[in-house]
């Protein structure tokens, strides 16, 4: 095979592969067994190193990365990854709305977002290619785990469209995947994960990508970072854009048309959390309309355009039970 035959049947094994993972891990129906796809992965792995100068960055087959790692490069967030206020009940949220309609005009509407107990993480984008991911760190600073995030299958290596954008988004272990891990931690004598965000937080941190990809981990993204030429006006158009692109956005969002509707939607999640695959432990509130939140601006280290409402913590409510009905 020639050079130009072998570029032919690389880029249709790509194609194909990429196409097989976005069935299995998105759409949950694959059209292939683990065992085709592990045979095409093998053909592309066996071509590539053939013509080794046909690999590009964005092949499936780059997905697990190199040798491990003796340290994470520190990099800084152009646009920080700021904090969230939280409320603790309605009244809290009533005053945030309160706040937020008295600095600006019109009407607000917000987007609520389930509240993904996760590792806040930045992925950039240059021409539709995965080129750096990092944790939020400081909110400034913090470390390049772009071998680690490569091994999220959720993660797209190339966007539907070559934009540059820098988006950001939760990563996070999946309650079955969770408790899987640590039956084989406590097995092989290990100290088990406390709950899925420091499971999610030390897969991530592993120097070794090789046991990052082992850790079935997943991702919701919820925010956009840099978007220069963007000429979107809102957060909800925002998710929308980003799911066209190939980026995983949570399918719970709503737009809510004040903050009655807020209430309903966060009410409705108190109790229907824990049939949820991922842990949550709030929902996110935010301003929809770019130029309000443009308005509301920050505080020293979060928007005023956004708040979380945080659920008490599930033992606090297991342990509250148990008084009521010993009583
Ligand atoms: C872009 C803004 C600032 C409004 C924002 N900030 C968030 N966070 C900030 C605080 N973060 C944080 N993390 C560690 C330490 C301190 N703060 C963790 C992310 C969001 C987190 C989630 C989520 N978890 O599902 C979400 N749907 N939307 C968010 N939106």
């Amino acid at each position: 095979m020639n050079e130009a035959e072998a570029k032919q049947k690389l880029e249709s094994l790509r194609e194909q592969l990429d196409r097989y993972n976005y069935e299995y891990h998105v759409e949950d129906k694959p059209s292939v067994s683990d065992y085709e796809y592990d045979m095409k992965m093998r053909e592309l792995i066996e071509l590539e190193g053939k013509f080794p100068e046909l690999i590009t960055p964005d092949s499936p087959s780059q997905r697990v990365g190199g040798p491990p790692l003796d340290a994470f490069v520190k990099v800084q967030h152009n646009v920080p990854m700021l904090s969230l206020g939280n409320a603790f009940n309605e009244e809290e949220l009533r005053d945030f709305d309160r706040r937020a309609r008295g600095g600006v005009e019109e009407d607000i509407e917000y987007v609520c977002e389930l509240k993904i107990d996760g590792l806040a993480v930045s992925l950039t984008y240059e021409e539709g290619l995965f080129v750096r991911g990092a944790t939020r760190g400081d909110g400034t600073t913090g470390e390049d785990i772009t071998k680690n995030l490569r091994t999220i299958r959720n993660i797209p290596l190339r966007l539907k469209e070559n934009h540059s954008l820098e988006v950001r988004g939760e990563a996070y272990m999946p309650k079955k995947s969770f408790l899987a891990l640590n039956e084989e931690k406590e097995a092989n004598g290990d100290e088990p994960f406390a709950n899925p965000r420091n499971a999610a937080a030390g897969s991530l941190r592993q120097l070794d990508p090789k046991i990052a990809a082992k850790r079935n981990l997943d991702i919701f993204l919820y925010g956009v970072g840099e978007w220069e030429d963007s000429p979107l006006e809102s957060h909800s158009e925002r998710l929308e854009k980003l799911e066209e692109l190939g980026l995983k956005t949570n399918p719970e969002w709503k737009k809510c048309k004040d903050i009655e509707e807020v209430i309903d939607y966060v009410n409705g999640w108190v109790e229907h959390r824990m049939n949820l695959d991922y842990e949550i432990d709030g929902i996110v509130i935010k301003v929809d309309r770019l130029d309000q939140q443009d308005v509301l601006g920050f505080t020293a280290k979060s928007p005023r355009w956004a708040i979380a409402y945080k659920f008490p913590a599930e033992e606090a409510i297991t342990h509250l039970k148990d008084i009521e009905l010993s009583v």
